[in-house]
């Protein structure tokens, strides 16, 4: 019998990534989403294409699939859930606990079976799955599943809209632990399994989307739109290099890579982000400051470990002047923080609840000075 798949988040990566991976493992795959628009189409059409571009492009179809909207049919997702073998999400961090409630009813509907369902949170999040596991424990017990924590690399643009085809870079990376497991872990084409993410998943966030991130908050500041006109701009990406000098400091000295090879990373994630082939905006990769901007994301997360060794971080914190400045009304988090920013609220508060610092943190005095400058205008 064929095995099954729910996945939660039918947008880029989920279409582009996690389900073609699942495809071509085998599973059937349960698209789960909250826009009628998505699973429409997805219910409509039978397959989609996964087009890469770059160097030994492939075009991979995935069919085979169902789909089914979780805001308005979630008994028919949690029927799903009680019969899985996996559940995966891609919907971003802080959607995980909307989705909670749906798995941990799926869990319940499970409890017949001796069989512990696999979940795998696909974010760009420090401990996703963790969090989807805490969110899931406030409504069911959630004994009979294991949640893996995973770092997961592709960067898919925003698509064209009216489409389910995606377009995609070729460079992958899916690492996931395997420690939850006990030794049957489930079978996924591509995944890396590995005893110790933290250092993947660090290199990851800290040099990808750090760098990203960092690129995309001074394009938006300086009026460009994309990635590659930014990285384009010598002194941007002259900015953008010292900022994954920092992190690179850190990610040298803590997980024990060597300069040579993170350097190596850091030439690969400007070519991959700069790609001609994949037109990536600033408005996409900045989206959700305040995600962005949080205690043990891309640029706190790093700043703040590096201020406990010691250590400067002047080149992040450049770059969380730069997020502070981000400002586009489509985006519900960069409206927040404008609001925030407008309130009136002293630059220490401001600090201590954006980035979730505490007053008494090395990195604190720092963050609150960039704040001063931004409220000062
Ligand atoms: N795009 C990339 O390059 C990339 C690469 C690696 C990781 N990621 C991560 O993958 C996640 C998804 O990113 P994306 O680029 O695919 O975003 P996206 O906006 O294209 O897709 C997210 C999907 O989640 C759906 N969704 C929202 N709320 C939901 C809910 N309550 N239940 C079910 N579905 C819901 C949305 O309708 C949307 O289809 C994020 O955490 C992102 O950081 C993205
Ligand atoms: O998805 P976010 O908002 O966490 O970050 C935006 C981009 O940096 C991100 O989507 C990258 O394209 C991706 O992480 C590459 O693997």
């Amino acid at each position: 019998m064929a095995k099954t798949a729910v996945h939660f988040g039918a947008g880029n990566i989920g279409r582009g990534f996690v389900a073609q991976f699942l495809h071509a493992s085998g599973y059937e795959v349960v698209f789960a989403d909250v826009s009628e628009e998505l699973i429409g189409a997805l219910q409509r059409q039978p397959s989609y294409q996964v087009r890469e571009v770059g160097e030994d492009a492939k075009t991979h179809v995935v069919d085979g699939y169902r789909a089914i909207n979780s805001g308005t049919d979630e008994a028919d997702v949690v029927a799903e859930i009680a019969k899985a073998d996996l559940v995966t999400t891609a919907v971003g961090a802080r959607i995980l606990a909307a989705v909670a409630p749906v798995i941990a009813n799926g869990l319940q509907a499970r409890s017949g079976s001796a069989d512990r369902l696999a979940v795998l949170a696909c974010e760009n999040a420090i401990g996703g799955s963790d969090m989807l596991a805490d969110e899931v424990r406030t409504h069911a017990s959630a004994g009979n599943a294991v949640f893996a924590n995973c770092a997961i690399d592709r960067i898919v643009p925003e698509q064209a809209a009216g489409t389910l085809d995606v377009t995609i870079e070729s460079f992958f990376e899916w690492v996931v632990d395997r420690t939850p497991f006990d030794g049957n872990v489930p079978d996924i084409v591509g995944v890396t399994w590995v005893d110790d993410l933290t250092p993947f998943i660090e290199r990851k966030l800290f040099t990808v989307n750090t760098g990203h991130a960092a690129t995309a908050y001074s394009g938006a500041e300086r009026g460009l739109e994309t990635i590659r006109e930014a990285l384009a701009e010598p002194e941007l990406e002259a900015e953008v290099r010292a900022v994954l000098g920092e992190t690179k400091q850190l990610l040298v000295e803590k997980h024990g890579f060597s300069a040579e090879e993170q350097q190596a990373y850091i030439e690969k994630t400007l070519n991959r982000v700069s790609d001609p082939n994949l037109r990536d905006t600033c408005e996409r990769v900045g989206r959700g400051p305040l995600r962005k901007l949080s205690r043990h994301e891309r640029f706190i997360g790093p700043a703040a470990q590096l201020a406990e060794r010691g250590h400067a971080a002047e080149h992040l914190l450049a770059a969380v002047g730069a997020a502070l400045a981000f400002d586009v009304p489509e985006d519900a988090e960069s409206a927040q923080l404008q609001k925030l920013l407008s309130s009136g609220r002293p630059a220490a508060d401001l600090t201590a609840e954006i980035t979730g610092l505490g007053a008494d943190h090395p990195l604190f005095p720092s963050v609150v000075e960039v704040f001063e400058r931004r409220l000062a205008g």
